[in-house]
């Protein structure tokens, strides 16, 4: 369980969809939201969409492995095809905030990888929101004042990028991923490998 995240605007959906063309062997982990869908999302694949009613059935039926309110709208991870990918070898992209970091954490703490990107400076940040163009300027403002108290939570994360040249950032980026695929507990069937080089 691969987490990104970021102060809204650093660039952690840009990432996330370069791993995700070059990487045949992870997947997005695909949250429900009740945010209102962006120009150019697609229903499925960047969010589920649903309304509040929805979401909060689903929050009653345990249909969430974590979930949390970010600017005001509903963000859930749902459970079902994410455990029997994750039973079947898959790794899982996430990209969800530090509320939802922690609750993986403390769930599946051996499984999760926690990533923060980092914009290079709070002027570049602004320009980067501004220039996506989805949002409208008071959405901008908002995601601006909540910028610093996201930020504050750096230290919750196993690694930190500075997200300035975004190739660069990439290539840390997808180091990481590779790193920490090599670890020996996360290699399966690494013991009957080694067992058979000795036998
Ligand atoms: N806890 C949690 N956070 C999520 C989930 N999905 C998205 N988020 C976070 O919600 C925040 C807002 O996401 P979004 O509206 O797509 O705007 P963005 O900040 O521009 O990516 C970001 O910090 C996402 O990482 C989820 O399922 N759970
Ligand atoms: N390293 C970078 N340099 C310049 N612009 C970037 C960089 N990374 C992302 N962007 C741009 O900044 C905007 C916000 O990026 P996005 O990936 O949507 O951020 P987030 O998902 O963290 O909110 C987008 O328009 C994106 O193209």
């Amino acid at each position: 369980m691969f987490i990104l995240s970021s102060p809204s605007g650093a660039g952690k959906t840009t990432i996330a969809r370069r791993i995700l063309a070059q990487d045949d062997e992870i997947r997005l982990s695909v949250s429900y939201t009740t945010r209102p869908i962006r120009l150019g999302e697609v229903e499925g694949k960047d969010y589920y969409f649903c309304d509040k009613a929805e979401f909060e059935r689903k929050v009653e039926a345990g249909d969430f492995l974590e979930w949390a309110e970010v600017f005001g709208h509903l963000y859930g991870t749902p459970k079902a095809e994410l455990k029997a990918g994750l039973k079947s070898g898959h790794d899982y992209l996430f990209d969800i905030d530090w509320q939802g970091t922690q609750q993986l954490y403390q769930r599946m703490e051996v499984d999760v990888v926690r990533v923060f990107l980092l914009p290079p400076s709070i002027g570049e940040l602004q320009r980067r929101l501004a220039s996506r163009g989805t949002d409208s300027a008071d959405v901008v403002a908002a995601r601006m004042a909540r910028a610093r108290s996201e930020i504050s939570h750096w230290d919750g994360y196993d690694y930190v990028v500075i997200n300035d040249d975004i190739d660069a950032c990439f290539d840390k980026v997808t180091g990481i991923l590779h790193s920490e695929r090599m670890r020996r507990a996360r290699q399966t069937g690494l013991v009957d490998f080694v067992r058979e080089l000795m036998r």
